[in-house]
């Protein structure tokens, strides 16, 4: 009996496993389909357990993902050889967030444009948009929606620690988005479940669209 016990769990890992990766491989390729990850930019994770989570390696092509190109990275360890370069940007934020289950980043244009044009402001902050409501806890266009802005940084632990104290303290006056912008780089965001996290990409993406068009005509 314990064997049998024992043979399900093992079985249960491997299955939590493979559908992590094959979480990373389809947000990878519906990101490519928009043309949100040129030239092998973006990374993509999906948890699977307490401690682990599924990742992309670095410099693969994220909209054509084999399993070989994605690792399984353990959250209290050192990052694994060939990791992405950005992978303590997701690791970081699994570890503070449990509640968090992928983490989606992604150059879109909007996304690239828009932030540097927002750095001065360190947040876009929405309003007046009804798709602001496919934000998790956004239930009305009158919400006020922060989405911070940070300076781009190839120190990758220096950022990280920027975005983790920042996060930590969200205005008063506004829901924080799920996600992030790196000026001139892209957006990071996430959510409880895949279909969250790519829900949340897909509408922080639209939104930056709509933003970057809205202020062509106000002064
Ligand atoms: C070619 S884009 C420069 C690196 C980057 O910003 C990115 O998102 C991809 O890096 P990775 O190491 O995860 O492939
Ligand atoms: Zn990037």
């Amino acid at each position: 009996m314990a064997q049998t016990i024992s043979l399900k769990t093992e079985a249960d890992a491997d299955s939590a496993v493979a559908k992590a990766v094959a979480g990373v491989i389809a947000a990878g390729r519906a990101a490519a389909l928009r043309h949100w990850v040129p030239a092998t930019s973006g990374n993509f994770s999906v948890r699977i357990d307490a401690g682990r989570i599924a990742i992309t390696r670095s410099g693969v092509d994220k909209g054509n993902l084999v399993a070989s190109d994605i690792l399984i990275q353990p959250l209290d360890e050192a990052l694994l050889p060939g990791s992405s370069a950005e992978a303590e940007l997701h690791t970081a934020l699994y570890r503070q967030r449990p509640e968090i289950g992928a983490i989606f980043h992604a150059h879109s244009p909007a996304a690239t444009v828009l932030s540097r044009l927002a750095l001065g402001e360190a947040t876009v902050r929405f309003t007046g948009w009804e798709l602001q409501k496919a934000l998790a806890g956004v239930r009305t266009h009158e919400a006020i929606v922060d989405v911070p802005v940070f300076a781009n940084d190839q120190d990758i632990s220096a950022l990280s620690g920027r975005v983790d104290a920042r996060l930590a303290q969200p205005a008063a006056d506004a829901i924080a988005a799920p996600g992030y912008l790196l000026a001139g780089h892209g957006v990071y965001a996430w959510g409880a479940t895949e279909a969250d996290a790519a829900r949340h990409l897909e509408a922080l993406e639209t939104l930056f669209e709509f933003e970057l068009s809205y202020r062509r005509f106000i002064p």
